[in-house]
């Protein structure tokens, strides 16, 4: 048996759930758009021998983002651990392509 105060704590669970599911749905839709911008590059750093990384970029994009965090109110720590860990894949993704392109 749940009681009145269980039953509206169950109920504000869900609700808060409703709208975690939906940011997580954001975030996986952005993810997606972002890898498929990021094939592109890859494509073309690899038919102009371009290097995958490129380190000064990832500088300002870890200044720009740990700046925009801070005025969110999110751990610029927590988003550049975050921005590096989606480079590290992208990086990855670019060496695959560099060595399709030399097969
Ligand atoms: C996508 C690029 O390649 C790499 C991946 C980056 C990214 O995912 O934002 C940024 C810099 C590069 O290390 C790029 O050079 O723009």
């Amino acid at each position: 048996m749940t009681n009145p105060d269980q039953a509206l704590a169950q109920f504000q669970l869900g609700q808060l759930r409703a709208s975690i599911d939906n940011l997580d749905s954001i975030l996986i839709h952005t993810l997606a758009e972002r890898f498929k911008l990021t094939q592109q590059v890859g494509k073309l750093k690899a038919l102009h021998n371009m290097p995958p990384a490129d380190k000064s970029r990832e500088a300002q994009q870890i200044e720009r983002l740990r700046h925009l965090a801070k005025e969110s109110g999110l751990d610029p720590a927590f988003a550049e651990k975050f921005l590096n860990f989606i480079v590290a894949e992208v990086i990855r993704h670019h060496e695959q392509i560099r060595g399709q392109e030399a097969e």
